[in-house]
């Protein structure tokens, strides 16, 4: 069965939304270093992330800095933290050991741009989206999440990324890879059958208002990827 998340939690009517309509994982962006809608304070964070039941996972969504990456997942002990900047694969590995070290696995984000379809990163990284993809794989994380950036947003773009490349991470990487990226309820199940992924992720695509979840597309969304 393929994992399901959904990203830009924000309120506790959401978390109640997509729990009920069998999520796998809900993220909750603390204090991501750029502005975005679902951004969360710490307070706020641990509120939302006390509302989630067992045997749903909770995902820190991340970013940067080495410090307050560290402080947030010790402050909200989540399941999961989800690395979504810049991180080289020398402060991932650092924060792979580290954050195993607490119990909490991690996610590496894989951006890529909307307009040029190239992975985006301020780091030199060997030539292909594959051989990035196993240099992360190498410093330790559990899962990469192939996702698309764009100026304007660094995630949460509502736009897909080219599934052929995905696919190519996805059968090479050697870790387990989640989709993300413009997924909505009418095109998952195709994204899924040409990917065959882990698990995916959404947050445009299950919103009405941003930053509010719809329960009609949240439901729609997950019966989709249940096939
Ligand atoms: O969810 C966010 O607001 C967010 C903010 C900053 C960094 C990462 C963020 N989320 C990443 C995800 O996991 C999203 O699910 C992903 O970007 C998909 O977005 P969409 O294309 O809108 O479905």
């Amino acid at each position: 069965m393929t994992w399901a998340k959904i990203c830009g939690i924000c309120h506790p009517e959401d978390v109640a939304t997509c729990v009920g309509a069998g999520v796998d994982a809900l993220g909750f962006v603390v204090e991501y270093p750029a502005d975005v809608p679902w951004n969360l304070t710490v307070a706020r964070a641990r509120e939302l992330m006390a509302l989630v039941p067992p045997g749903v996972e909770r995902v820190a969504v991340v970013g940067d800095d080495h410090g307050r990456v560290l402080s947030i997942a010790g402050e909200l002990r989540p399941d999961l933290v989800q690395l979504h900047a810049d991180e080289d694969p020398r402060t991932t590995a650092r924060l792979v050991g580290e954050l195993h070290g607490l119990g909490i696995r991690v996610v590496k984000a894989l951006r890529f741009d909307v307009d040029s379809g190239r992975l985006l990163t301020a780091h030199p990284v060997p030539g292909t989206p594959l051989a990035t993809a196993r240099w992360y794989a190498e410093a330790g994380v559990d899962i990469l999440l192939v996702d698309s950036v764009s100026r304007d947003r660094p995630a949460g773009t509502g736009r897909t990324v080219d599934l052929r490349v995905a696919r190519a991470v996805r059968e090479g990487a050697g870790v387990p890879v989640v989709l993300a990226g413009g997924l909505r309820a009418d095109n998952v199940e195709a994204a899924i059958e040409a990917v065959q992924p882990y698990g995916v992720d959404v947050i445009s695509g299950v919103e009405g208002p941003v930053g509010h979840k719809d329960p009609d597309r949240v439901r729609a969304f997950l019966a989709a990827v249940r096939g």
